[in-house]
């Protein structure tokens, strides 16, 4: 295994994830051989995971901003640019899409998303390797979100492991029917891998009472029945869905959907929301630029407008 002297008499084997402290001293090469981690490999370990995210906000009195991109959309390296720059937005927690051929219920804004991110090469393991990269420069956690077919095409146990060691802490699964998440949930959770469910306006109440019970990191609630897709208004009845949800559990809520400007996020935050999730306007913004530099810049403006919109 290579190693490579660095100034500060640090050894970093290539390998990021050891490393040896070596000291000279003047009159003989004094090696204190010790392990250590080095920082970006600590961050990734220092990095909260969902659920211990709500739990910090709530405790500043926050609600957490949670935007959605789609991985690969316009293209991978400007995915990976995009991830630091909605870390650096204040972003609580990160929802990247895997691109999909099938994506039902997603709306023409990610559909397109995904399509252009496929015709460009797009692959589950090209997204792996780019997360390798990046996870470690973020101080937000990740949670990947992908249709159930991409896990099913490597088995349930191959892929929480694949996230684990990729450093991700969530998954959204939008299409996997309750009876089967039995099975994704115990393998996420020997993984260390929280598996968001999602609740409708339309999920009978003894249903919605299972998914609760059965969520881990924070629960999805989707405002609004149809797809994907930012809407003029948030509808008013998820004020007395978010209260439906928190007579069921105390876990944290996220609503998602149609969500798209800063007087939509003041006002789910406003209903009892503890996080506000935004794809849709956020894809349109960093997909549909003239250029991924120009989708960049937009795309920092709009999380910061509505991270300030948020207490
Ligand atoms: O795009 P919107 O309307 O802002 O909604 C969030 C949504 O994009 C994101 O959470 C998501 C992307 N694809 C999905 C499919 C189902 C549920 C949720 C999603």
């Amino acid at each position: 295994m290579a190693l490579a002297l660095k100034s500060s008499c640090f050894l970093q084997l290539k390998k990021p994830e050891v490393g040896f402290h070596v000291c000279f001293s003047s009159k003989k090469a004094l090696v204190s051989v010790k392990r250590y981690t080095p920082v970006a490999a600590m961050r990734t370990m220092e990095v909260p995971g969902l659920s211990e995210t709500f739990t910090r906000l709530k405790k500043e009195g926050k609600v957490a901003f949670i935007p959605y991109i789609t991985a690969g959309d316009p293209d991978l390296s400007t995915t990976a640019e995009a991830l630091k720059v909605l870390d650096s937005c204040g972003s609580d927690i990160i929802e990247l899409g895997v691109p999909y051929s099938d994506p039902l219920a997603d709306g023409p804004v990610i559909q397109a998303a995904a399509t252009r991110s496929l015709a460009k090469g797009t692959n589950f393991n090209a997204i792996i390797s780019m997360l390798k990269e990046v996870v470690p420069e973020l101080s937000c956690p990740i949670a990947l979100f992908t249709y159930y077919n991409p896990i099913l095409k490597r088995g349930t146990e191959k892929f929480m492991s694949i996230l684990r060691e990729t450093g991700v802490h969530g998954l959204v699964v939008p299409d996997v029917p309750l009876e089967e998440t039995e099975t994704l949930r115990v393998e996420a959770k020997k993984n260390g891998i929280e598996l968001v469910l999602l609740t409708t306006p339309t999920t009978p109440k003894d249903r919605m009472k299972a998914i609760v019970d059965a969520a881990e990191g924070f629960v999805y609630l989707v405002s609004s029945v149809g797809v994907t897709g930012a809407r003029s208004s948030v509808s008013g009845n998820v004020q007395s869905l978010l209260q439906e949800i928190k007579e069921a559990t105390t876990k944290p809520v996220a609503v998602g959907f149609g969500i798209s400007k800063p007087e939509h996020v003041k006002q789910v935050a406003g209903w009892g929301a503890d996080g506000v999730i935004v794809g849709s306007a956020m894809v349109k913004v960093l997909g549909e630029a003239k250029s991924p530099q120009e989708g960049l810049k937009e795309l920092e403006a709009f999380a910061r407008s509505l991270k300030e919109a948020l207490p």
